[in-house]
């Protein structure tokens, strides 16, 4: 597997005022191609600072980040923007797809920013909604919607998938569909991906687990064998 990131003493410090938080304090990790990590920790440990920096869409205060070579913790605004609309994908909690367009309007949106893309219909199809394209959000469930923004940011082809608390809304049984078109992307396609949770089951279907710890990456712990989506009970 090759290296696709490398951070290195990675910190983050937000100043508001009088008041200076510490969110990342030295973090240093890899992620290959083709693997995917679960990052757990208490909430405030730095988790969504740590995604987002890893998204380009927030610059490390001190330290360094490669993506493929390339440094991220020096790139201009320009530069980011072409790394974030080419090389990731993102998965939120509350799904964020656009109210007044269809699921595969959503879908397209994504395809017409990329370099890359893969095709909006296929796509739809394998999240298993293809008879859904052409409703709206407010007409899909919690779970439906979740497909949609998960065939969103698959459909630019990036090589890394970052998800924060992507079953956080949803029950058991539409987590585990979710999970499954996660791994898919990642065992199929061999895609990075990076999952934030507050639920620590879903770190057994992990390749490795980044526990988080006041700003610190506290341990790595790596699976011998990942387990499948639908083995995860919670
Ligand atoms: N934009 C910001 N401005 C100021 N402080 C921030 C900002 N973003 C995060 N923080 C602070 O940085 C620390 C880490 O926050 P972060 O959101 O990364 O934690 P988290 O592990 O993702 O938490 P949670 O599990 O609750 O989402 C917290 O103390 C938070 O209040």
């Amino acid at each position: 597997m090759d290296t696709l990131i490398v951070a290195r003493n990675l910190s983050k410090v937000y100043k508001m005022g009088e008041v200076t938080v510490e969110a990342l304090r030295g973090v240093s990790f890899e992620l290959m191609e083709g693997e995917m990590v679960v990052v757990l920790g208490p909430s405030g440990s730095g988790k969504s600072t740590l995604l987002n920096i890893i998204g380009g869409m927030d610059k490390p205060s001190d330290g360094e980040l490669f993506y493929m070579g390339t440094p991220l913790h020096s790139s201009d605004g320009k530069q980011l923007t072409s790394y974030r609309r080419n090389e990731v994908g993102f998965v939120f909690q509350f799904y964020n797809l656009l109210p007044n367009l269809t699921a595969l309007e959503n879908v397209l949106l994504s395809v017409q920013i990329a370099r890359n893309p893969l095709s909006a219909e296929e796509l739809l199809k394998k999240v298993g909604l293809a008879d859904r394209a052409h409703h709206f959000p407010s007409q899909l469930s919690g779970g439906e919607q979740q497909r949609v923004a998960i065939a969103r940011a698959m459909v630019k082809n990036p090589r890394l998938l970052l998800c924060d608390e992507p079953t956080g809304a949803l029950d058991y049984k539409t987590s585990i569909q979710v999970l499954k078109l996660l791994q898919d992307f990642c065992y199929t396609y061999s895609k990075t991906v990076v999952i934030i949770t507050h639920n620590a089951a879903i770190a057994q279907m992990a390749h490795r687990v980044f526990y988080l710890k006041d700003g610190r990456l506290d341990r790595i712990v790596e699976n011998e064998n990942p387990l499948p989506p639908e083995k995860v009970t919670w």
